[in-house]
């Protein structure tokens, strides 16, 4: 059997004079190993007709992380502090990508910020400093250069019951690592929570009425996938439903 096409957005980033599409060699691993596709990069240029025949391509879609933010005014959220980091280009590109995937009912995983996009897609909304909100935990990263210190554990999230997570981990809690600042605030309609954190921050959903794989996660599972059981559940899910939809495309 042909593996399926897995795209990935990029993030565009200044390197030197020139502006670069780049993304984190760990979510192409993820996307490659864990759930056993072949990984494009999907330039962030915000073409409507481009990504129509991306959609068209590709039999799954990862969103990956990302040290930007989504800009507020995709929320209605009020401007950014001085200094955010934003990326307008992948804006452009992943919002309207997201809402072409959902209507066509291509797989898709979203991981922290494209969890956070999916969110902001469906008409929800985003706390951007999660830290300062009364009865919430600070969710971002430990300082430190240590990449297994900063994507270790860091709290247990509690699994819906009948949800997605708890089907494939037969568990009521599980550890996950936690690098953000910018959280649920209001989740969209059509949402079903899969994964609360112990403050009550949703921290993994399914898109309800989705005709394929639509699920997302605020941490990060592509981080040494093969070393955690939750997260190669989660690939292996999303491997499973790319699968099909190549096989449906083959026939
Ligand atoms: N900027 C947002 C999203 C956080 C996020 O995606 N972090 C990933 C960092 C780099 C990586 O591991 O790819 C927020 O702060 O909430």
């Amino acid at each position: 059997m042909q593996q399926p096409i897995i795209g990935i957005p990029c993030d565009v980033k200044q390197i030197g004079l020139f502006p670069f599409h780049a993304v984190g060699e760990k979510y192409i691993t993820a996307a490659v190993g864990g759930a056993g596709g072949i990984a494009i990069l999907i330039p962030s240029l915000g073409d409507a007709a481009q990504l129509r025949a991306i959609v068209d391509m590709v039999d799954g879609v990862l969103l990956p992380g990302s040290p930007s933010n989504v800009e507020p005014h995709h929320y209605q959220g009020a401007p950014s502090r001085e200094g955010t980091l934003h990326d307008v280009a992948r804006d452009a590109t992943t919002l309207p990508l997201i809402d072409m995937l959902i209507q066509e009912g291509v797989p898709l995983l979203g991981i922290c910020r494209g969890f956070q996009e999916i969110n902001v897609v469906l008409g929800g909304e985003l706390h951007q400093h999660v830290q300062e909100q009364a009865g919430l935990n600070d969710h971002r990263e430990p300082d430190t250069t240590d990449l297994d210190h900063m994507y270790g554990p860091a709290h247990p999230v509690t699994l819906a019951a009948g949800g997605l997570l708890h089907g494939w981990l037969g568990c009521d809690s599980v550890m996950v690592n936690s690098i953000h600042q910018q959280g649920i605030k209001r989740l969209a309609l059509g949402l079903e929570v899969e994964a609360l954190a112990e403050d009550g921050l949703v921290e993994a959903y399914r898109v309800a009425a989705a005709k394929s794989f639509a699920f997302a996660v605020q941490w990060h599972p592509e981080w040494k996938y093969w070393d955690n059981k939750v997260s190669q559940a989660i690939l292996k899910a999303f491997g499973d439903a790319c699968r099909e939809r190549r096989m449906r495309r083959n026939q």
